[in-house]
Parts: structure tokens; sequence; C-alpha cells
């Protein structure tokens, strides 16, 4: 049997680089896995927001997942942007009953404000995705939707995760602490521990796509077979110097990027990632 791990990424495009399809791709090229990609949404948008979202249709949609999913079975799938309800009740029954690790970066909003779900199927990713998920990644306002209720602090994300799991259904999930105040906390439930991942917080605009990346990071780590905790531990690592040695482009909020440390003459994180 061949030892290649693959990882697939369902979600929207974001032509710049920084978020979506592309960032997820270099993710999992930087995480040496093999990278595949289904489009739901091709976005017009960049640094500054978004202009115009086009969604696929449905049916090609299904073309491109069987295209992927009866040729080359990947160990790990992260689902970013899912705009339509249709669009998660067709990942659903693809997804179900296949056994690969399944992380869902539940995007609903761009940094920029911009909406990237519809209203409908917020209540759809809860009730019909998140029970099949190995992971959920919602940052602050996401899980607050999902579990409905405020999270202004730890002990809020706390109890967040823990009705991700318990209540709907999630094998775990990472609440990212991103949105709170002081150093950034992420807290990770598995239905048995709480897990914190506590790093610096930098003070910077560029953060375009940090979502996008850790989820996909943790989709990489899964697909070579790593524990979900210790995905996570390499998710957080890898985001905190994506952020702290993101990049200047654009005329907005710049992307993270994971070599940017290279650029600024930093030694290599990447040995302790091992
Ligand atoms: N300014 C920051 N400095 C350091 N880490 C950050 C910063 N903002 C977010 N993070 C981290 O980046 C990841 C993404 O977090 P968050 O911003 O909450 O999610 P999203 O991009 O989905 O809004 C988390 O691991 C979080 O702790
Ligand atoms: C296609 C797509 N997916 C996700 C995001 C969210 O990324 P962020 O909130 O970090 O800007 C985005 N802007 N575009």
């Amino acid at each position: 049997m061949s030892n290649i791990k693959s990882a697939l990424t369902i979600a929207g495009t974001d032509p710049t680089g920084g978020a979506g399809i592309q960032a997820d791709l270099k993710v999992f090229q930087e995480r040496e896995v093999y990278g595949m990609s289904v489009i739901t949404s091709v976005v017009a948008q960049n640094t500054l927001g978004v202009q115009e979202v086009q969604h696929l249709s449905i049916d090609f949609i299904e073309k491109q997942l069987d295209a992927v999913l009866k040729d080359i079975p990947p160990q790990g799938i992260k689902t970013g942007m899912i705009a339509t309800v249709d669009m998660m009740k067709l990942i659903a029954r693809k997804i179900a009953n296949t056994n690969i690790p399944y992380v869902i970066d539940p995007v609903m909003v761009a940094k920029s404000g911009d909406s990237l779900m519809e209203e409908e199927s917020r209540r759809v990713i809860r009730d019909v995705l998140i029970p099949l998920a190995t992971v959920v990644t919602p940052n602050v306002p996401e899980a607050e939707i999902l579990v409905d209720f405020a999270i202004k602090d730890q002990e809020d994300a706390k109890k967040a995760a823990k009705v991700i799991v318990d209540d709907l259904g999630a094998q775990a999930a990472v609440v990212k602490g991103g949105h709170l105040q002081g150093e950034a906390i992420d807290v990770l439930y598995d239905g048995g521990e709480y897990y914190y991942f506590k790093d610096a917080r930098f003070d910077t605009k560029h953060t375009h796509g940090t979502g996008c990346t850790f989820s996909a990071v943790i989709t990489a780590e899964l697909a070579k077979g790593k524990l979900i905790k210790d995905a996570v531990a390499i998710g957080k690592e890898y985001i905190t110097d994506a952020i702290q040695y993101s990049l200047e482009l654009g005329k907005g909020n710049g992307p993270t990027n994971h070599w940017g440390y290279r650029l600024k003459g930093v030694p290599n994180h990447e040995e302790d990632m091992e």
C-alpha cells in the first residue's frame, strides 16, 4: 500500500491566495501531504474584502467530489466555506460512512465582515455536518452562533467546546481565542479532556486566512495519523509563526504566511514541530 498521505479541502477560493482553497493547498504542501481541492464557490476577494461570490452548481460540486473520492481517496478532509444548504447536504452525503478524519472550519463571515454563508445554512451545518466531524474549529463569533450563547472569556469558550461535542455530536472541538482579549488561547475538548493552547498575541492587522490555515494544518496532521491533540498543537504553533511573520502584502489585511520568518532571518521553528 502506498504510504503517500493526501488531504482534500472543500471550500471557496481567494484569488489573492491568503484564504480558502489557495491557503489550504499551500499548507498541505508545507506539511508534506499531497493536496487536493474541490471548489464550492468562486470568490472575487482580496485583502480589502469580498467583492462578489459565484456558487458552483450542486451537480458540478458533486462531479468534482466524485472525481477525487473515486480516484485518490484522501486520509484527511476539511471543509471551509460552504455557503448553501444544498451544498452542505451534498457534502454530508458524500462524507458520511467514509471514516476519513474530517475537519470543519465553520466559515461564516470573512475578517472583512462579509458574509460567506446563507443564514439558513447555520442551522444545517450544526445539525447535518457537525455530527460527522472529527474536529470543529470555530472562532468565537462562529461558536456563539453554533451554541447560542455569548462567549466572553475562557470559561465560556470551554463551555462552548463541550456543547459542540456533547450536544451537537462532533468528536472534538477547538474554540479559537483570536477574538478574545489577552494571550491567544485556544481550547480543545475531545469528549474526555480539555487542552489549552496558549501563545503570545501579536499586534498585527495581517491576519487574513488565519482560520483557514490553522484548520488546514490540523487536517494535514490528522491525515498523517496524528492524534487530535497533537494535530491541534502543531496547528497552533504553525499559525503563531504564520501570524508573527505574516506578509505585508496588499492594501488591507495581509495574508499569514508560514515561511515569512525565513525572509526575516529567523531560525526555522519547524524543527520543533516534527
Ligand atoms: N493577533 C494574534 N496573535 C496571535 N495568534 C492569533 C492572533 N489572532 C488569532 N490568533 C490565533 O490564530 C488562530 C485563528 O484564530 P481566530 O482569529 O480566532 O480565527 P479566525 O481566523 O477563524 O477568525 C487561533 O489559533 C488563534 O489563537
Ligand atoms: C473562500 C474563503 N474562505 C474563508 C475565508 C475566511 O478567512 P478569514 O476570516 O481569515 O479572512 C475567506 N475570506 N474566504
